[in-house]
C-alpha cells in the first residue's frame, strides 16, 4: 500500500484533557476513510494533526511521506474544517479562483461552481450566504486544487438533502478519479455510502478500524432492546446502556444468552428484541461509555 497518511502512535493532550491516546491510522492512496465517534472523542484533533494545524506530544504524523506543514505537502492537500472564514470582500467566484491558484492543476472554477451548486451565487460576497451555502463554498475550496488528498471535517453539517446528495456525488467523482479522502461525520448513512473503511474513535482511542460491518461487530454484533427499566440481576454494565427510539438498548455478541438473562431478571419477554446492530447503535453506546 502506498501510504498517504501515516499517523503512528500519536498522543495529544490539551492541558489535563487527553484528546488522543496512542492513535495510529495509516491510509493508502485511493481510499475514502470515514472517522466517526461521539462528541469529544477526538475526531477534529486527529484532523488538525493530519493537516498540520496541531502537533502531537508523542508519535509521528506524515502526509504524502512528508511533514504535513511542508509546502509541497500543502500543495497536494485540500481541507475543509468545521470553523470557516472567508475574505469578506471577495465574491464566491474570486474566492474559489484565489484558492485554486495555490495548486498546480486546479479544477476550472466554472466546473467547481456547477458541481457544488454555487453558480447562482458566484457574484455574492460570503456575508450574504446562508450557513449551508457557506459550508458548500468551504467544501468546494477543499476540492478546488484537485489535490491528492482531501480532508473534510463534518462537511455535510447544515446541508439540506439536495446539497448533501450533491456533496456525495462530488466526493465519489473525486475518488473515482483516483483522489483520497479522510472525512469525519456524525451521519452513519453518509459514512457507509462513501467509505469502505470506518475508523471509530472513543475517548481519544481507536476502538475499531475496518469495513462498517466489522467496525460494528468490534463493539457488539446485536442490539438487544427492551421496554421498561433496567433490571437488576443482569451483567449489563452501566457503560453499555443507551436509549434508542424510547427503548433501552445494549450491544452484545451473545444475543441469545442476554435475552434469556433479561427475561430471567423480570423484563417482559414480549418487549425484548434482538436485531443486528448498526453504526448508530455503536455511537450511542460509545457516547454512554464516555459519560462514565
Ligand atoms: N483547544 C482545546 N483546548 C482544550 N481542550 C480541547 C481543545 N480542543 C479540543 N479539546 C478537547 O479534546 C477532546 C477532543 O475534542 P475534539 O474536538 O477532537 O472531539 P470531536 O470528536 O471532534 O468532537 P465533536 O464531535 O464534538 O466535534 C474534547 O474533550 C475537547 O473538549
Amino acid at each position: 500500500m502506498d501510504a498517504l497518511i501515516e499517523v503512528t502512535h500519536v498522543s495529544k493532550h490539551y492541558g489535563p484533557v487527553r484528546a488522543l491516546s496512542d492513535v495510529s491510522l495509516h491510509m493508502g492512496r485511493g481510499e475514502i476513510v470515514g472517522v466517526m465517534g461521539p462528541n469529544g472523542s477526538g475526531k477534529s484533533t486527529l484532523i488538525s494533526l493530519v493537516v498540520g494545524l496541531a502537533r502531537p506530544q508523542s508519535g509521528s504524523v506524515r502526509v504524502l511521506g512528508r511533514d504535513p506543514l511542508h509546502h509541497t505537502t500543502r500543495a497536494e492537500l485540500g481541507v475543509c474544517l468545521q470553523d470557516i472564514d472567508f475574505p469578506a470582500t471577495l465574491t464566491i467566484f474570486e474566492i474559489l479562483r484565489f484558492v485554486a491558484a495555490h495548486y498546480a492543476s486546479p479544477i476550472p472554477t466554472a466546473r467547481l461552481l456547477d458541481e457544488f451548486g454555487l453558480n447562482d451565487l458566484r457574484k455574492r460576497t460570503p456575508q450574504k450566504l446562508s450557513g449551508g451555502q457557506r459550508r458548500r463554498l468551504a467544501v468546494a475550496c477543499a476540492f478546488a486544487g484537485n489535490p491528492e488528498l482531501v480532508v473534510l471535517d463534518e462537511p455535510s453539517a447544515g446541508l439540506d438533502i439536495e446539497h448533501r446528495s450533491l456533496l456525495w456525488q462530488g466526493i465519489n467523482a473525486f475518488a473515482d478519479g483516483g483522489g483520497s479522502i479522510l472525512i469525519t461525520s456524525h451521519v452513519p448513512d453518509e459514512v457507509q455510502r462513501l467509505s469502505r473503511r470506518v475508523v471509530l474513535l472513543s475517548q481519544g482511542e481507536v476502538v475499531a478500524d475496518g469495513p462498517a460491518a466489522e467496525a460494528v461487530r468490534a463493539i457488539g454484533s446485536h442490539r438487544v432492546a427492551f421496554a421498561g427499566t433496567w433490571p437488576d440481576g443482569t451483567s449489563i454494565p452501566v457503560e453499555n446502556r443507551a436509549t434508542r427510539d424510547g427503548q433501552n438498548i445494549t450491544l452484545t455478541n451473545h444475543a441469545d444468552s442476554l435475552v434469556a438473562d433479561l427475561a430471567q431478571a423480570g423484563v417482559d419477554p414480549r418487549s425484548i428484541t434482538a436485531t443486528p446492530a448498526d453504526l448508530e447503535d455503536v455511537i450511542l453506546i460509545l457516547a454512554a461509555r464516555s459519560r462514565q
